[in-house]
């Protein structure tokens, strides 16, 4: 059942079908009283007024149940974060001046009265950019009604935020409940939308970045039961590079995307060149994202033109300099390593994973039982960061000890589903939750021995390793998330004649050739501690723009903090004589986080 009454709607006893009856929202105003304008599905709660263009969603039990328990959960249960700084509300400055009001109202055509309704204030303040004090409009943050951040911002175009104050979207508040949303670049085009009568709009806080952990906290309470985004941000390329993101965070599913018309760059210009009506227009024209899997070359027109004019581009580095030069790393690919149990795949994979993510924000989401319990994992990723070993002791004060947890809170994740659903399925649905509530671009599998096999009726073992390694890959091209899968070989005998132990590759992985066959990248990791070597050989790398196959790169590794040194390998002398091993190690003991802003901080 669907209350309509609620909202003062009068269905006349029916609840199935589609009717037409009183719009609530402008009867009183309408010189025809009376008049039926209001459009009713009843089954779908979906409502529509020919006249004024209301719209309503009306939930049923279910839904109004899920609602009314997530917001009392996110009232009782969702702390605010309590170590940002928190700006002090004055209300004495909503006085606001009339230079500032007419450009509110004549210059940004926005309405008056949203100058109250969004607590708009006026200040003057020493700005960064001119080291001056100039006079600011200030857009004011607000969390369940409590100033969480302002944003300043003065005539010349100079901003600053508060400094150690948590980043979360613009009018959050109004998004708590509604059925769609409308995600802007900027807080005057929220505005925008708001002068057009639409109260569901937030804006981003820090305009287009790629980095959207400020939505992290959001996710399940505002954005996961909106049926319907709009996201109506800038055209301009760093506009689009923000919409992919959200895209790829939200599920292009539910997602439309807003175009203001080849003039205009954004909501906030449409609304002073066109007009309300307009503004709504573009709404109803939102483009869906295409048919997923049916592509046209016009559908891929922008990315096809920068390959044309750019050529394929070199992936991401891992500032290995040895490895860089002949493996860079693309999101939307698999990665299969291998190596003899005890020989460092997890070792190396794990500092792998960790420079991605330093060096380009890729955030890491681990299934990997192989190194539970999970304390123990998180003290080897810290010392790969710190360069200390995880003890109080020279260099790992306190301070860091903080520093690290909070960079590996906001930066790793583990998945430990329930003890008995260690399934594909199960893991790549939570890995698909992380995409979207935190952005997760690299999924580590530690290793594929440790999920459940589970061998449908009549599958053989080699077609259930193909299903598999075809979900990965689908997973990773879906989520464009790099995946990476440890996988352990089978045994390899000793060469009879002269008792050496030749090195695994990719077709030793016990099961199926389809490992190598599958993957983008796959790499072996080779220990050898005679030498005091591991070589880490590159034995596929599926485009040549990424990387050269059949190639190597050499390190040392230090048992104190985990970390690969690269080398190459020489004649050593030594005491006892000359040997082969390592030669030009590049030792690094730097703590990685010292060059890392702490987060939630965007200007001074
Ligand atoms: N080159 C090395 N020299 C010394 N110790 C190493 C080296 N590489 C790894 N180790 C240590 O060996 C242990 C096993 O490493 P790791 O778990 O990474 O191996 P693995 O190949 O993933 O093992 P498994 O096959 O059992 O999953 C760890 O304690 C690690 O610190």
């Amino acid at each position: 059942m669907r209350n309509f009454h609620q909202h003062g709607i009068d269905t006349r006893g029916r609840t199935s079908g589609k009717i037409k009856t009183i719009c609530p929202q402008c009867n009183a105003t309408r010189g025809h009283k009376g008049n039926k304008s209001l459009s009713i599905d009843l089954e779908k709660g979906v409502c529509y007024c020919h006249h004024c263009g209301y719209k309503l969603y009306v939930p049923d039990d279910a839904e109004e149940r899920e609602r009314q328990l997530r917001k009392e959960q996110y009232n009782r249960a969702n702390k605010l974060p309590s170590h940002f700084r928190r700006p002090v509300f004055d209300p004495t400055r909503t006085n606001l001046s009339e230079k500032l009001e007419r450009y509110w109202t004549q210059e940004r055509c926005l309405a008056q009265h949203l100058l109250a309704d969004l607590h708009i204030t006026e200040e003057r303040v020493k700005l960064p950019e001119s080291n001056e004090e100039e006079n600011c409009l200030c857009f004011n943050y607000f969390e369940r009604g409590i100033l969480i951040n302002t944003k300043y911002r003065s005539a010349r175009k100079h901003f600053m935020m508060v400094k150690g104050a948590e980043l979360i979207p613009y009018n959050i508040d109004a998004i708590l409940d509604s059925p769609e949303c409308i995600i802007t670049e900027g807080e005057f085009d929220a505005a925008a939308f708001m002068t057009a009568g639409r109260k569901d709009v937030i804006s981003v806080p820090a305009g287009a970045q790629n980095n959207l952990n400020w939505m992290d906290r959001f996710v399940e309470t505002h954005f996961e039961p909106k049926k319907l985004i709009y996201i109506a941000v800038d055209e301009d390329n760093a506009g689009q590079s923000l919409s992919q993101e959200l895209v790829r965070r939200l599920g292009a599913d539910r997602c439309r995307l807003v175009h203001f018309g080849p003039e205009c760059k954004d909501a906030n210009e449409h609304l002073v060149k066109y007009g309300v009506e307009s503004l709504l227009i573009t709404l109803a024209q939102a483009e869906e994202i295409p048919l997923e899997g049916v592509f046209t070359a016009e559908d891929r027109q922008d990315t096809l033109r920068t390959l044309f004019e750019n050529g394929l581009q070199k992936g991401a580095e891992t500032g290995w300099k040895n490895l860089d030069e002949n493996c860079t790393f693309e999101t939307g690919r698999l990665l299969v390593t291998t190596g003899r149990p005890g020989e460092g795949k997890s070792e190396f994979i794990d500092e792998l994973v960790l420079r991605l993510c330093l060096r380009h924000e890729w955030k890491i989401s681990f299934f990997s039982p192989e190194n539970m319990p999970m304390d123990y994992h998180l003290a080897k990723l810290s010392e790969k960061l710190t360069g200390h070993a995880f003890r109080p002791g020279p260099g790992m004060t306190d301070a860091l000890y903080n520093r690290v947890v909070s960079w590996l809170t906001a930066n790793v994740t583990h998945i430990l589903p329930d003890a008995g659903s260690y399934t594909v399925d199960c893991i790549l649905e939570k890995a698909r939750q992380l995409v979207r509530r935190r952005g997760v671009r690299i999924l580590v599998i530690d290793p594929l021995n440790r999920i459940d096999q589970q061998l449908e009726a009549g599958q053989t073992e080699l077609q259930y390793i193909t299903s598999l390694l075809n979900k990965l890959s689908r997973f990773a091209l879906q989520h464009k998330c790099l995946v990476i899968l440890v996988a352990h070989p089978r045994k390899v005998n000793r060469n009879p004649l002269n008792g050496e132990l030749r090195r695994v590759e990719m077709n030793d992985i016990n099961g199926s050739a389809n490992f190598g066959n599958m993957a983008d990248f796959c790499i072996t990791v080779d220990r050898n501690d005679a030498k005091e070597i591991v070589t880490v050989y590159i034995d596929k790398v599926r485009f040549k723009h990424l990387g050269s196959a059949n190639t190597c790169a050499k390190f040392v590794y230090n048992r104190i903090n985990g970390r690969y040194w690269p080398c190459e390998e020489g004649i050593v002398h030594r005491s006892d004589g000359d040997r082969l091993g390592p030669t030009n190690t590049v030792h690094d003991n730097e703590n990685w986080l010292k060059n890392i802003a702490e987060e939630g901080c965007l200007f001074d």
